[in-house]
């Protein structure tokens, strides 16, 4: 299963983050926002297909490149997430799903209360960050 993720960066350096809605799995953690990609599609037309579902934005496929890729196993169910930083979109995201959102500066944004695989991503994302400002 091959998932997408977004992770959009605001201008003062906060992230956002949805919560998973009760009942499902990883219920009550924080992910970046995104989902399942289709069979034919391409990530960057996944990505923007997901991010307009869940946060009714615009992401123009050359706005998002990829960030790092987390192969991952949560028991018998394996995925490999596969995180796109998002430097521009059109709208103002909202929930259209139903799940809670948060911005969050991204220094501040605890481990724990990211679903597993997602740790990864934000470290790499404080990783790149961190490199652009040095
Ligand atoms: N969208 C998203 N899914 C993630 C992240 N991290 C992570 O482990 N996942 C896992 O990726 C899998 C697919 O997520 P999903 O959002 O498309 O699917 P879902 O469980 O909501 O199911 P459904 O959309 O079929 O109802 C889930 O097992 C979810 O827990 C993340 O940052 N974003």
């Amino acid at each position: 299963m091959h998932v997408m993720a977004g992770v959009l960066l605001d201008p003062v350096g906060r992230v956002l983050l949805a919560q998973r809605p009760p009942g499902k799995h990883l219920a009550g953690m924080w992910e970046f926002p995104g989902g399942k990609l289709e069979p034919h599609e391409t990530p960057a037309a996944g990505l923007a297909r997901e991010l307009h579902e869940e946060l009714d934005i615009q992401v123009e496929p050359a706005h998002a490149a990829p960030l790092i890729q987390v192969p991952w196993s949560y028991g018998e169910h394996a995925l490999l997430l596969d995180a796109w930083r998002v430097g521009r979109w059109r709208g103002s995201p909202r929930s259209m799903e139903g799940q809670a959102l948060q911005w969050l500066r991204l220094q501040d944004v605890p481990e724990s209360l990211l679903a597993p695989a997602d740790r990864e991503i934000l470290r790499a994302l404080l990783a790149a960050v961190a490199g652009q400002v040095s």
